[in-house]
């Protein structure tokens, strides 16, 4: 039985003042067995979010279902943490009490919650911050902040949209390779949206290309570069720059080279 299991999903957006109707996605399916690393990526706006909100359960879809671990996706639930773009962090709370918030909604008692967030501070690489606000904070940190967050709840599936695209490029580079470390020592199923074919192809053991909208699955391609890796040696990488070029191909973005 795989892990996650999304079965012909359709979406489709009706304009509340027009009534106009968009088919966001048409039919997509896919599985990811637990444990594995998996991005999506595809054009813009041919939606990636859109799947990946389903899978959530912040989006009801109007056709096909989701499963994870055999049981039907029917809202949002603690068993699936959401990494999002922006950071998500509350501006009022510290580093500490921001990673504790989703142990304390789950009714773990204060010892443990601050035990356990103590923990995935210093996991992420913030020992020395906890008292710190999000505004005092680079923008790289305050993703750290919001990766620990979601991994103190300790969630079956981590859901990540876009969540490197506030940072700039150098900073991203770093995060990359910091949430694969961390994922390594964990080994938590991700979901991975993003616009970045390298970030996509870097990071993941599958890569899911969805069509122009509405979308379907073009292609699932496997990435059998082996781990740990680390950015030095991916421009001298044969898969790396192979599978790159086919899925730029794909996208219709041919002829980008690999940033040193
Ligand atoms: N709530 C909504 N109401 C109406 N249309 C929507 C809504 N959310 C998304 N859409 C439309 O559905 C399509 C898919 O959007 P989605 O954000 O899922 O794509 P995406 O691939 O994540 O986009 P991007 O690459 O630009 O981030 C787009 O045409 C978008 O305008």
């Amino acid at each position: 039985m795989s892990f996650l299991t999304v079965d012909r999903l359709n979406q489709v957006y009706t304009d509340v003042y027009t009534n106009e109707h968009t088919v966001a996605i048409d039919d997509v399916s896919f599985t990811i067995p637990a444990g594995e690393f998996v991005s999506l990526i595809g054009p813009s706006g041919c939606g990636k979010t859109t799947v990946l909100n389903i899978v959530a359960g912040f989006v009801e879809a109007t056709g096909g279902a989701v499963q994870l671990e055999g049981v039907p996706v029917a809202g949002p639930g603690p068993d699936r943490g959401v990494v999002f773009q922006d950071f998500a962090l509350f501006p009022w709370k510290t580093v500490l009490a921001n990673v504790a918030f989703g142990l304390k909604m789950n009714g773990v008692g204060k010892a443990e919650r601050q035990a356990t967030a103590q923990e995935m501070i210093d996991l992420v690489g913030l020992s020395g911050f906890e008292r710190k606000f999000p505004h005092e904070l680079s923008g790289g940190m305050r993703q750290r902040a919001a990766v620990a967050r979601v991994l103190a709840t300790e969630p079956s599936i981590m859901l990540m949209d876009e969540p490197f695209a506030s940072v700039d490029a150098q900073t991203r580079r770093v995060l990359q390779q910091e949430v694969l470390r961390i994922w390594d020592l964990r080994r938590t199923t991700v979901l991975f949206v993003t616009h970045d074919v390298d970030e996509a192809v870097f990071m993941s053991d599958r890569v899911i290309v969805l069509s122009t909208r509405p979308s379907q699955v073009q292609a699932d391609i496997r990435i059998p570069i082996e781990r740990p890796r680390s950015w030095t040696d991916m421009h001298t990488n044969e898969d790396f720059v192979s599978i790159r070029r086919e899925l730029m191909g794909m996208l219709g973005v041919e002829g980008a080279e690999v940033a040193p």
